[in-house]
This record gives structure tokens, C-alpha cells and sequence, in this order.
């Protein structure tokens, strides 16, 4: 069933209780709760996602964040990388999470990117060839809304068909679509075409993005595994406006603290609203990703007690993992003057060719508010001989991983950031894949409202710098190919004036930005390893009754978007929760 106001609940004792209704605590619920005597409560801090139009029309994700009720509205601390900058750092606040709210890009990461997981945390259960059996389970491949031929743009055994979460390649086809497959082709040697990222054994190259679209409309966690045959479960309890701010110690258990109880606050009456505390019988679940997850640790007195005495919480059980490790990809526009009239600067700019869209996208779900921004994506690597690896061993998790990504849009595609006025642009993002730079997610305070400081450390260290410089002169060699003659004009503002290494690394540190994919602030480590913050079953390391199942156990950056590994780490982590009972 479905709750807004928790003084409606059945009961405040369940089997699990799960905090966080994203990404991946949608699947932690869908799956627990197949068995009708589990009984489960998901709490979320956000509103619904039913009918909030730009979480439904895949185009206008972008307008979801930043400062809007579906963002956690999250600054990053002041970068030191990014000439002293601070960067809006947005996180999903909604049912569904960040999958409500994301580019909708869908890609699983290498074999070697998983191999690592496995190897950093020693067990062989989270290996590429273990992980595959997840993957049907989460996707089912479906055909664009457009009747467009697509055989060739993807590998249909690689895809599942019988998923809860729908997806599809080229929703609505753009004309800078033919020149970027005809740059592949041009210039294959270095930017080769993949018919499909999502075989592990093969991400590297240019190709088709696979989205989290079905029939022109976003398919998430929420409309994927909650959708109205779950909610209707008597066992499923899911409670929106509900942000938990502590787990309570309930006792020990095997010389262990256990955790089977937390406080929540519903927001709709406001942070002075009386607590309200439930408990978990068999275990608590923490789902509040990257961000939200260690900061709730912290308020609960887990983590590193220097910081926690910093702000007068007591410490049960010091870890100073928690928090730690934090990775994310850092992103970098190098925006292009081109001569194209469907350009979605138009699009955005003038509400008459909005409105038409939009009218299309309402009558039959097609046009290109059907579509993500980037119809193809690339991962790409740094040649072996680049001078970087004279000084840092190669952190990619092996031969089959990406240096750097780039993405390919028909816009200025910077959200966040006022578009030209004028004119129109295609944008070339590039991303750092295996960045090296490791920062925190800390409480500022005691107050659970208070918004945690968030600290990626972008582009601190030299791979990163030196690796993000490299993927845009990538990009300038790829805007050479004879296809663009005639279409791009000029490379846009800052980035056309960067033309040495110096003035490049100033753009960089000037205008760099993120692709939204921290990780690792729970990291999985080996059983009984002094570092980390999860078992590689994902229980919470010195303590008894609580998990962890959100992309901040991933221990290193895939060679993806995060969104599909973290579905394949709710999806395992639901099966070993199942397998408790
Ligand atoms: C703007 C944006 C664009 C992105 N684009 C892509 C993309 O195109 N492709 C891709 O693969 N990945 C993308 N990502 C990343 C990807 O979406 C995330 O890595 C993934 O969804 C994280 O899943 P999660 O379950 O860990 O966290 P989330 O999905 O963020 O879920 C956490 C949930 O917990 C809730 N919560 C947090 N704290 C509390 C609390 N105290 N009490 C109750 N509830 C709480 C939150 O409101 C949220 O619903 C993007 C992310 C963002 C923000």
C-alpha cells in the first residue's frame, strides 16, 4: 500500500524496513515483498513520482535539477581542482530516486570494471560472468516509439526482454546522429563503432545509447518496480514525505551493536513534526545512495569519531570509511557552433517550437521529447604510450575499461547554465572514467536537516587533470572528420580560445562540472579488512541488523553511468537478503 502520512501505518514493526525509495531500494522492496509473508516498509524522503510531467517526458530531465522539489539541492564543497568553484550536486528526491530524475542512459560497465569489484573485495560472487544472471531480471529491450529500422544499432542477445525496466535505443533521430556515425567510420581507427556497449567484453568504441525509455516515456525504479501491481501487495508498505534521520541502537548481538530500529520525520509537517520510529525485525536496509546513506550512518554515531565528535554525536562504532572514498566522473563541455535548424536550442529557446513538441510527445508519445539528449555515447582509452603512465600506474580496472567517455548531444548541453541566446550548438561532453581523485560526504552538524559537505576532489590528481585534457583534444580530432565540413563552425566561447595545453587546463578548471556518479562512500571491502564499510554480502561492518544496497558500495568508477550497475547490485543484494530468510 501506498502512504503519505505515517500515522496511517498498519503497524511501526516490519521484516525489513528500507530507507530510501531509489534506485535501488525500489528493487529491495519489489523483491522482498514476492514473498507475501515478508512484510516490508520503504521509506522516502521526496514526493511521488506520478505525473510529474518532466520526470515522465524523457527530454526534459534536465529541468528536474537543480532547485526543484525533486533535487536534494545539494553545493558541493569549494573544488580546489575546479579553481575554488563549487558545483550544484544534484541527487534524485522522489520516488524513484535518481533513476526519476537522471540523462536515462543505461549502460552495465566492462567484464573488467566487475572483476575488480570482485577482486577488491575478494569474492568471486561479484565477478562479470556471476553478476550476468541480474541482468534479465532488470531490462526488457523494447522498440523505439519511432518506426525507425534499428537492426545494427544494438546486439539483442545482450539484452534482457523480460525486465522490470524498460529500454530502447534512438527514441527520436536527430540529424547530427548521421555525422557522428559517419565520423566513426571515418576515423575508426581511433573511434571505432560498437554495435552495442553492453556486453562487458566490449564497451570501448562509439555507439547507440541504450535508454531507460519504453514507448516514449521514462521507465525508473519507481514506475519499473513499484508500479501499481506491487504497490497493491498487503506486505509492501511504501511511506513518501519520510526522511530518516537516526537508526537507534537496539541492543548488542554476538558482541555486535544491532540496529534494528531508526527515526523518521515526516516532512510534510515540517522538520518540528514528532519522530516517528519503526523497526526492522530481520534487518534495516539502507538505500539513501551515495550521499544520503553515510550521512545517516554518521547521525547514527557510525563513522570516523574525530568527525562525529566535531559535532557532539557519540560514537558506537568508529569506522572512518564511512563517507570516504567518494568518486564521481567529472564532466567537461566542449560546446561547437554548428549550422543545424533542429537543433534543441531552438527547441529550448522558443516556446511556439516547445510547445509543438510537446504537443506531438502528448498526442502519441513520439518527437523528440521521446528521447534522452544523447542518442550515442563513446568510452575510449589513452594510448599506451601516453606520458601519464610514465609517472601513474594505468587505474583503469584492465585492457577492456575506458580512460574517458564522450558524449554527443545537439544542444548546449550544461544544465545548470544559461544557453546562448542565439545561434545554434552541439555539444561533445567528455568525462574522466577511472578517476583517481577520492574525497568525502561529511555531516556539517548534529541536525539531520542540515545538508552534509560533499567533496568529490575533482581533478586533483595528475591522471585526472592530464586525462580530461586528453579526451578534448580527442574531440577536436574528432571534430575534423570530413562529415562535420559544413555543419560545425567554430568551436565555442572559452573552449575555441583554448588552444595551449595551459589556456585547456584553465577551461577545464573553469568550467568542468559533473556527470552525477558518486560512488564509494560505502565501500564494499573483504571480510574482516580494515577498510571499507560493507561485507561483500553488504552487511554494515561492526554492527548487527543493518545492510547497505546503493551505488556507494561500488568501490571503483565503472566504465559506465551508474544507474545499471547499481540496479545489478539491489538486484544481488535482494537475493542475498532473500537468502537470510
Ligand atoms: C541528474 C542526474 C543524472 C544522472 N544521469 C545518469 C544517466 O543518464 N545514466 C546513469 O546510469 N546514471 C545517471 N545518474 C546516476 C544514477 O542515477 C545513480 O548512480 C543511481 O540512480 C543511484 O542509485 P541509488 O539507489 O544509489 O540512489 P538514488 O537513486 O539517488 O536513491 C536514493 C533515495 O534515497 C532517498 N533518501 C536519501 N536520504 C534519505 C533519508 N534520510 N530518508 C529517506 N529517504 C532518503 C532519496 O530521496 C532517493 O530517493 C544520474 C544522476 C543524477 C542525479
Amino acid at each position: 500500500a501506498f502512504y503519505t502520512d505515517p500515522a496511517k501505518l498498519p503497524t511501526n514493526s516490519f521484516d525489513y524496513v528500507v530507507v530510501g525509495g531509489g534506485t535501488a531500494g525500489a528493487v529491495i522492496a519489489n523483491r522482498l515483498t514476492e514473498n507475501p509473508r515478508v512484510t516490508v516498509l520503504l521509506l522516502e524522503a521526496g514526493p511521488s513520482n506520478i505525473n510529474v510531467t518532466n520526470s515522465i517526458v524523457p527530454l526534459l530531465h534536465n529541468s528536474l535539477i537543480p532547485n526543484t522539489p525533486y533535487d536534494w539541492n545539494f553545493t558541493t564543497t569549494n573544488q580546489v581542482g575546479f579553481n575554488g568553484r563549487n558545483i550544484s550536486f544534484p541527487r534524485g528526491h522522489m520516488l524513484g530516486g535518481s533513476s526519476s530524475v537522471n540523462g536515462l542512459v543505461f549502460t552495465r560497465g566492462s567484464s573488467d570494471d566487475w572483476d575488480a569489484y570482485a577482486a577488491i573485495a575478494e569474492d568471486p560472487s561479484w565477478t562479470w560472468e556471476n553478476i550476468q544472471r541480474y541482468l534479465p531480471l532488470i531490462e526488457q529491450f523494447t522498440e523505439p516509439i519511432e518506426r525507425y529500422n534499428i537492426t545494427g544499432d544494438f546486439i539483442p542477445s545482450l539484452h534482457g526482454t523480460d525486465g522490470k525496466i524498460q529500454t530502447s535505443v534512438a527514441n527520436y533521430r536527430i540529424p547530427l546522429d548521421e555525422h557522428i556515425i559517419e565520423a566513426s567510420q571515418e576515423l575508426g581507427d581511433e573511434f571505432p563503432f560498437n554495435p552495442d556497449m553492453g556486453g562487458g567484453e566490449n564497451v570501448l568504441g562509439l555507439g547507440w545509447t541504450v535508454s531507460t525509455i519504453g514507448r516514449g516515456v521514462r521507465s525508473s525504479s519507481a514506475t519499473g518496480y513499484l508500479a501499481p501491481e506491487y504497490l497493491s501487495r498487503p506486505n509492501l508498505h511504501v511511506l513518501i514525505h519520510a526522511q530518516v534521520t537516526k537508526l537507534i541502537q537496539t541492543g548488542t548481538r554476538n558482541h555486535l551493536p544491532s540496529f534494528h530500529s531508526l527515526q523518521f520525520t515526516s516532512t510534510l509537517a515540517g522538520p518540528r513534526a514528532r519522530p516517528v520510529t519503526v523497526r526492522g525485525r530481520r534487518a534495516v536496509v539502507l538505500s539513501a545512495g551515495a550521499v544520503g546513506t553515510p550521512h545517516i550512518l554518521q547521525l547514527s554515531g557510525i563513522g570516523d569519531r574525530s568527525l562525529l565528535e566535531s559535532v557532539g554525536i557519540r560514537t558506537i562504532v568508529h569506522n572512518p570509511s564511512v563517507g570516504r572514498n567518494l568518486s564521481d566522473h567529472p564532466l567537461l563541455a566542449c560546446v561547437y557552433s554548428v549550422h543545424d535548424n533542429s537543433s534543441y536550442d531552438i527547441l529550448f529557446r522558443e516556446p511556439a517550437v516547445f510547445q509543438a513538441a510537446m504537443d506531438q510527445w502528448n498526442a502519441n508519445h513520439t518527437g523528440p521529447g521521446a528521447a534522452s539528449v544523447f542518442n550515442q555515447v563513446g568510452f575510449f582509452r589513452l594510448s599506451d604510450d601516453a606520458t601519464i603512465f610514465e609517472t601513474t600506474p594505468d587505474p583503469a580496472s584492465g585492457p577492456k575499461s575506458g580512460h574517458f567517455e564522450i558524449m554527443f548531444s545537439n544542444f548546449y548541453n550544461l544544465p545548470g547554465l544559461d544557453a546562448p541566446t542565439s545561434g545554434t550548438t552541439i555539444s561533445f561532453d567528455v568525462a574522466v572514467i577511472p578517476a583517481t581523485s577520492r574525497g568525502s560526504v561529511e555531516l556539517t552538524s548534529a541536525d539531520p536537516f542540515a545538508a552534509p559537505a560533499i567533496d568529490p576532489a575533482y581533478l586533483q590528481s595528475e591522471f585526472d587533470i592530464f586525462t580530461m585534457l586528453e579526451a578534448v583534444k580527442a574531440v577536436r580530432r574528432f571534430a575534423e572528420a570530413q562529415t562535420f565540413d559544413g555543419y560545425i563552425i567554430e568551436p565555442f566561447g572559452e573552449f575555441g580560445e583554448a588552444t595551449t595545453d595551459e589556456l585547456l587546463e584553465t577551461f577545464a578548471r573553469g568550467n568542468a562540472a559533473t556527470v552525477f556518479h558518486p560512488v564509494g562512500t560505502s565501500s564494499m571491502s573483504p571480510k574482516g579488512s580494515n577498510w571499507g564499510v560493507v561485507d561483500p554480502d553488504l552487511r554494515v561492518k561492526g554492527v548487527e541488523g543493518l545492510f547497505i544496497i546503493d551505488a556507494g558500495v561500488i568501490n571503483k568508477l565503472p566504465t559506465a553511468h551508474t544507474m545499471a550497475p547499481t540496479f545489478i547490485v539491489a538486484e544481488r543484494g535482494a537475493e542475498l537478503l532473500k537468502a537470510l530468510t
